[in-house]
């Protein structure tokens, strides 16, 4: 069943991996299968050199696997949570990846200091809120995918494609899981350059104009995008 996400969702898992996005097992990627019923995420804890496209797991949108050996993510809920309440979205991109991890650690939202930010997020990449011990004992996989959907109400989850969930880490999306990738890239690439600007001035800032945030990121998304072939 779905052997072509499942093969897609193998390759995104391993390009993770392949662009130093994940330490150990530290990540994970899935995907929407075609008719939108499903999705295909990474087997729990298996290292990615022993990962094969048929270790894929199927799960459906109730949260049941629907065909594998092997357990899924134990970041499964979260995905889930995320595929129903973003309509647009065809793949997730959980990582540890060590500077969007460091500001997701220290609590402080990604904000907009230069164009190559803006290429990629229109805006601050968002910081949730932490969970409530209640919420981690109740459900903590499902709650981390509200609290992700609580913090991006009135952000359009297509122009700021990831989130720092507090005290964890990133999760990142996009129409497919190798878009999703290509966002996580940025993130991390993005979140380091933070980190530098502030090392040298100081403050994380200045800030990016925000008429140069607003050309830079048209340029790319949108009707009146000219960038690329
Ligand atoms: O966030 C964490 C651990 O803190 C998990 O996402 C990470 O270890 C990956 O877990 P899975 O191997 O996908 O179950």
């Amino acid at each position: 069943m779905y052997e072509k996400t499942k093969q897609r969702v193998y390759e995104s898992n391993i390009a993770l991996a392949e662009k130093n996005l994940v330490i150990l097992t530290w990540g994970n990627v899935s995907e929407l299968t075609p008719d939108g019923k499903a999705f295909v995420i990474k087997p729990s804890g298996v290292s990615y050199d022993e990962l094969s496209p048929e270790k894929m797991v199927i799960v459906n949108l109730d949260g049941h696997v629907i065909e594998s050996d092997y357990r899924p993510s134990s970041d499964t809920e979260t995905h889930r949570i995320l595929y129903q309440s973003f309509d647009k979205i065809g793949g997730i991109v959980h990582t540890h990846s060590l500077y969007a991890t460091s500001f997701a650690q220290a609590r402080v939202e990604i904000p907009c200091l230069g164009t190559t930010h803006a290429d990629h997020f229109i805006g601050n990449v968002p910081l949730t809120r932490a969970l409530s011990k209640q919420e981690i004992e109740e459900g903590y996989e499902v709650n981390t995918g509200r609290v992700i959907v609580e913090r991006m109400t009135q952000i359009d989850p297509e122009a700021i494609p990831a989130v720092l969930v507090a005290g964890h880490a990133p999760f990142v999306w996009g129409e497919n899981s190798k878009k999703a990738v290509t966002n996580a890239v940025a993130l991390e690439a993005i979140a380091q350059m933070a980190l530098q600007t502030k090392q040298l001035t100081g403050q994380l800032g200045p800030v990016l104009e925000s008429y140069v945030l607003q050309k830079h990121y048209t340029r790319k998304h949108g009707k009146n995008a000219y960038y690329g072939q």
